[in-house]
This record gives structure tokens, sequence and C-alpha cells, in this order.
């Protein structure tokens, strides 16, 4: 049976009298491409807080391989194996691309040596080696959220969590992208990404997971989700509906 790798378990986080997110629970199996999916708004960036240490959540628990890391800092929960990206990339921009992700590789090891061996291998998986002494300022958005990825690769996670890795990129760029989760996936890294472009992650997430004002709202198989009537109407409607709707009419 696959193992739980993460487990949420009845995340509720309020700002003020805003409740973000509203007794959230699932898991990620090892081995998993999940998404997380719902309208802006509904809590998916404040979860990805809640779990990788930036908030402590009201209530709830969370579990990484069994062990509890609810409210435990950023860099102890990636030093477990845990990292994320942010939808809002922040790279070191007046550093090359190469130191910017040898600080990601000195999490794992001390040794200079080694964490050069680990940021150059992690530069030819994510394309970036060609541009590893450019500024990382200097980038397109695209690399720049590459750079993103390789920073969180040299941490040698065990588990991802991508916040909208896609948002901003052209359609061969997220072509790129999907491909690069798919190889992430299958060399072990477990995945929990966070994205509006469904035409990216319905084909390579083998769960969907989708939160609407702050509650779980559905769990399933892409093709279950996206015929889930309470789906469609607080999220994919706008874009799938109309979209299949046009496609009808057309026929
Ligand atoms: N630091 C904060 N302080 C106060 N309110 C916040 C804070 N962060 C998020 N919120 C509110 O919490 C709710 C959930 O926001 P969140 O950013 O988690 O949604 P999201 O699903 O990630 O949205 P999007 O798809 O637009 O990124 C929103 O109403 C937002 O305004």
């Amino acid at each position: 049976m696959a193992r739980a790798l993460l487990e949420v378990q009845g995340i509720t986080m309020k700002f003020g009298n805003l409740v973000a997110n509203d007794n959230v629970s699932f898991s990620v199996n090892e081995g998993e491409i999940v998404s997380l999916i719902g309208p802006n708004g509904a809590g998916k960036t404040t979860l990805f807080n809640c779990i990788s240490g930036f908030y402590k959540p009201f209530s709830g628990k969370v579990f990484f391989e069994g062990k509890d890391i609810t409210g435990k800092p950023p860099h102890q929960i990636a030093m477990m194996g845990l990292t994320r990206t942010f939808q809002i990339v922040k790279p070191l921009k007046d550093m090359t691309v190469r130191d910017n992700v040898l600080t990601g590789a000195f999490l794992r090891s001390s040794s200079r040596k080694e964490a050069e061996k680990i940021t150059d291998e992690v530069l030819q998986l994510t394309h970036l080696w060609e541009k590893k002494d450019m500024l990382a300022g200097s980038l397109t958005t695209a690399d720049k959220k590459r750079l993103e990825i390789a920073r969180v690769l040299a941490t040698k996670p065990k588990m991802v969590m991508l916040d909208e890795a896609m948002a901003g990129l052209n359609q061969s760029e997220i072509k790129e992208a999907m491909e690069l989760c798919v190889k992430l996936n299958k060399s072990g890294i477990t995945l929990l990404i966070v994205e509006h472009i469904m035409e990216a992650i319905m084909p390579i997430s083998h769960r969907v997971i989708v939160l609407s004002a702050g509650k779980k709202i559905a769990e399933g198989k892409p093709a279950e989700v996206t015929n889930n009537e309470e789906v469609i109407k607080a999220y994919l409607g706008e874009r799938y509906y109309a979209k299949s709707k046009k496609l009808n009419n057309r026929l």
C-alpha cells in the first residue's frame, strides 16, 4: 500500500475574522503528483504556508513522514525533505544563477565541493547550465521560475510544493515545465502543485484536491474532479464549462 508522505489533518487558518483554511484534511502519498486547485482566494497559498512552516495554523496538524511538523520553522522542515517554491519568485538578483542554486545546496552539504556538485547536477537537470553565470535578476520570467525550482531541488528534497510555477509562461514554456514536473516525479520526488492552468496540470496529476472559500470541496482523479458538479460551479465553470459548451454548440 502507498505510504502517506504528507498528512494534513484539520488545518484551520484565520486572519482576524477571515477563515482562509477551514478544517482542511488530505494526504499525499510517496511518489504522487497531487494538484491543489480552486478559485482566487480559496486558501491554497495559505495552506502551503501552513504546511511549510511560514504560518502556524490556528488549529490542526501537519505530519511529514509520520513526524509532527506543525509550526516548525521552514528551514527545519526543509532539512527534513519538504520544500516549496513561491508564487512570486524571489531570486537573489545580484548573484549569479549558479550562486543562487548553491545557497540551496548548502542546506544539504557544508562541503563546498559537494555543494557545487549538487548545484551543477541541478543546473543541468533544469536546463539552466548555459545561463549559470548570468545574474539572476536578468533572467526571463520562465528562467526565474526555473531557478526557483532549481534552488529547491538543490536542497535534495523528498517532496516539493510548487506554487503557481507555470503562471506567466507561454505555451512552450508551460510544456517544458510539465515535462520537468514529470521528470522530477520519475526521479522519486513527490509533488504537490498549486496551479490555475488546468490544461497543464490535469494530464500530469495523479490526484486533484479542490478548495473553495477555504474548504475542501472535492478530491479525486482528474477525470472525477472535472466532472464534479460542485467543482464546475465553484471553479472550473469559468474555464472548462464555457469551453466545452462552445464546442458542443459547434457540433
Ligand atoms: N497575510 C494575510 N493577511 C490577511 N488575509 C490574508 C493573508 N493571506 C491571505 N489572506 C486572505 O486569505 C484568503 C485566502 O488567500 P490565499 O492567498 O491563500 O488564496 P489562494 O487560493 O492562494 O488565491 P490565489 O489563487 O489568488 O493565489 C483570501 O481572502 C486572502 O485575501
